[in-house]
Formats: structure tokens, sequence, C-alpha cells
């Protein structure tokens, strides 16, 4: 079986997809920490977002690891684990840049097709372009405004710009961030998390 979570930055997937993955008992894949990933390495390695051709001879380079964890999915370049360098001010400038490029998106699309078996995986095309055949689909919305609380509450950063980034990040990812056609669309801004993991719980069982 696989579930499929997409969705707006700062929604709420990863942490709806971890907890129902968990009550499922299937392990839960990110796709947005390869992106991230690779932005990390792009920032690290001072090569041009922009430049397909240096991001792909990067990731041939720099072969990126996912390693999806119950307690959260896992990043590794070699025997570096990147995980906790994933989530910077710097990573969310970068990564959408990096996600435009197709020949990067079919790379990125090949490593998560490798994952066998059951899982919830979560990102913004999971549903549309790289398992269009899931079991259950959901995409997650929640207005700029909420998502933007519900970041502050993790990062000590100003609201409004919080919000402005997320508006922006939007903007950039609007061309892979289409829900599917069989998607179950839930706008999440005025529903705990609780409530959201129950209603896709709900929906997947029935
Ligand atoms: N329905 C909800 N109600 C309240 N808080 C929520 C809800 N859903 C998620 N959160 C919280 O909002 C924050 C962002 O959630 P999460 O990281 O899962 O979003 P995301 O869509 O995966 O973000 P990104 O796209 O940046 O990876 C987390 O602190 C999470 O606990
Ligand atoms: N399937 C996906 C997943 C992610 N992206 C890009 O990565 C960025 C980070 O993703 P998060 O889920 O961690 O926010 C996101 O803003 C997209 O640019 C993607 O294109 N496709």
């Amino acid at each position: 079986m696989i579930v499929t979570i997409d969705g707006v930055a700062a929604s709420g997937k990863s942490s709806v997809a971890a907890r129902v993955a968990r009550e499922l008992g299937v392990p839960f894949v990110s796709s947005g920490l390869l992106y991230r990933g690779v932005a990390r390495l792009c920032l690290r390695e001072h090569v041009n977002p922009d430049d397909e051709d240096a991001l792909l001879d990067l990731v041939r380079r720099c072969p990126l690891d996912l390693r999806p964890r119950e307690q959260g999915n896992e990043i590794w370049c070699g025997h570096q684990d990147l995980t906790g360098e994933l989530h910077t001010h710097e990573v969310d400038e970068t990564v959408s840049h990096v996600a435009k490029h197709p020949r990067l998106r079919d790379w990125v699309n090949e490593q998560l097709r490798h994952v066998q078996g059951s899982f919830v995986v979560e990102g913004r095309d999971m549903g549309t372009a790289v398992f269009p055949q899931a079991n259950a689909k959901f995409y997650l919305t929640a207005s700029p405004r909420v998502r933007a609380q519900r970041r502050v509450q993790e990062r000590d950063e100003d609201i409004g710009e919080v919000e402005a980034a997320l508006r922006l990040r939007d903007e950039k990812d609007a061309a892979q961030s289409a829900p599917a056609r069989d998607a179950v669309l839930i706008d999440t801004s005025n529903l705990s998390l609780d409530d959201v993991v129950a209603n896709v719980l709900r929906a997947v069982r029935a």
C-alpha cells in the first residue's frame, strides 16, 4: 500500500505523514529532504543551484542516501549525516532553485521509486508524477498566515518575514504542486494535527 500526502510548505505534510505511518505500521518517506539535501550540498560546495548540469555532477560526486526511519527520515552523504542541516533559512531560500530542474527531479524520483513495500510518502508531486498508482492520496493546505504561525513555533523568526517567504516558496513551487485529481483535499487551517491525522486514517481505512 502507498499513501501520498502532498501539499504546500509548512502545511503539515511531514508531521501528518509520520503519525499516519506510525499508526499504519509502515515507514514514511520525506521527498523534500532529498531536494533539501541537494540544496545543502550546493551551499557547502558553492555550486550554482540554477545550473542543472552542475547539480547533476554534484549528486554524482556526493550521492545522497535517504534513510526512512520511524523517528524521521535521515539524509546521508557518504558517512556524513546531513539531516540536522536541512531546515535552515539558507536551504529554504535555495531549495526551490534546485527543485525546478527536470533532470534533477528525475534523479530524485528515481531514488524514491527504489522504496519497496508499503509506505507513506510526502512532498509536492507524489500523487501525480511519482506514485500516481497510490492507494490513497491527500493534499494539505492552510492559509499562509496559519502556516507562518506554525513555523515560528519552530524557529525564532519574524512572522511577517516567514509568511512572505512561504508565499514566495509557494509561487516557486507551483509548477510541481498541483493536487492529484483523485486526492482528498484537506484545509488544515482550523484543524488540529490530531484531527488531520484522524481524517487521513479514516479515509485510508474506509
Ligand atoms: N493541523 C496542525 N495544527 C497545528 N500545528 C500543526 C498542524 N500540522 C502541522 N503542524 C505543525 O506545523 C509545523 C510544520 O509542520 P510540518 O513540518 O509537518 O509541515 P510540512 O508541510 O512538512 O513543512 P515543509 O514543507 O516545510 O517540510 C510543525 O511544527 C507541526 O508540528
Ligand atoms: N516532492 C517534492 C518535495 C519537495 N520539493 C521542493 O523541495 C522544497 C522543500 O520541500 P519541503 O517539503 O521540505 O518543504 C519545496 O519547497 C520544493 O521546492 C519538490 O519540488 N517536490
